[in-house]
């Protein structure tokens, strides 16, 4: 892949996923920036993985050529105003992984035309299993877009949208997705020491069965879900009984609430910020 300057304006759970991923993936360490106001985050980020680390938003922007907006959505507008009197971006590459900012909003704060590319990841990206969407508007040339789809490519798997309300939905299925997999292994974890197992049995019994799991359906590309599902499911068993349970509760429907209120809430977000 092509190996551009890169700066990321914040330093947090994202940002750091991405940096571990790159880095651990072979993007070279001295081209990579990374700028918070504390040294918490960013200075931890430069020890770990020899990234640059910086308070300056600015002048880390004007020597980057890809610049990464990591700041909550709440900050973006105040991040990309002070960015703009100081920073010609025409020239430059601007990837925002924001939830709810919108390409508009950011050409209205940055500059019209704006070259730039929106991306939704996950912080299983820090592993190397992220799982990014990315919306190009039209200005954005070719090599912009290969060039933002290797990035993430670095750090797991890709999926293009074609229209920027696309990125909403990645946002439901993927972005805040470890959270939701990760409440239920919570739930379990809990159940599993009520029945008496230690916390770090509870944890490995939950871990290797969630893992496993997920292995299992990569490693059957050609088997529905359902399938899966019903090769553990014995006639007159156990898991019949579980999964009635779940039935019963309607977890579908509420799986199906839980994503329309993150899409609902992106959208509200995007009036907002
Ligand atoms: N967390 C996730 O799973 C995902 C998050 N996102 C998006 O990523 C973005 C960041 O989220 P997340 O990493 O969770 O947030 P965090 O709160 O973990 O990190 C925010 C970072 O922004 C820094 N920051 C605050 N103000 C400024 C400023 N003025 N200039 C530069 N940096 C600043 C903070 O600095 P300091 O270190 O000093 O506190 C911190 O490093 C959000 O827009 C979110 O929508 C997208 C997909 C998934
Ligand atoms: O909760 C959020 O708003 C961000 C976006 C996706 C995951 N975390």
């Amino acid at each position: 892949m092509q190996h551009r300057k890169l700066c990321f304006i914040g330093a947090g759970n994202m940002a750091g996923a991405i940096i571990a991923g790159l880095v651990e993936s072979g993007y070279p360490a001295n081209l990579v920036s990374v700028c918070a106001p504390s040294t918490t985050h960013r200075d931890a980020l430069a020890e770990k993985y020899g990234v640059k680390s910086s308070s300056d938003n600015s002048d880390c922007a004007k020597d980057a050529d890809v610049v990464v907006l990591s700041v909550k959505p709440q900050m973006m507008a105040d991040v990309c105003k002070a960015l703009q009197k100081d920073v010609d971006f025409s020239g430059k590459l601007v990837l925002s992984i924001a939830a709810g900012v919108s390409v508009a909003r950011f050409c209205e704060l940055l500059g019209d035309n704006l070259n730039i590319v929106r991306i939704m990841p996950n912080t299983p990206s820090l592993v190397g299993k992220g799982m990014s969407g990315l919306f190009a508007p039209e200005q954005v040339s070719q090599a912009d877009r290969d060039y933002s789809g290797e990035l993430m490519t670095a750090v797991g798997k890709v999926c293009w949208v074609d229209t920027e309300e696309g990125i909403n939905h990645i946002i439901a299925a993927a972005g805040s997705a470890p959270a939701y997999f990760f409440l239920f292994m919570e739930a379990m974890q809990a159940e599993a020491q009520r029945l008496g197992f230690s916390a770090e049995a509870a944890r490995m019994l939950v871990e290797q069965a969630a893992s496993g799991a997920t292995a299992l359906v990569a490693a059957s590309p050609d088997t529905p879900l359902s399938q899966l599902r019903e090769n553990v499911t014995s006639k007159g068993g156990t898991t019949f009984e579980a999964l009635k349970v779940f039935t019963d509760r309607k977890l579908p429907e509420i799986v199906s609430e839980a994503m329309q209120a993150a899409i609902t809430r992106a959208q509200e977000m995007e009036k907002q910020f």
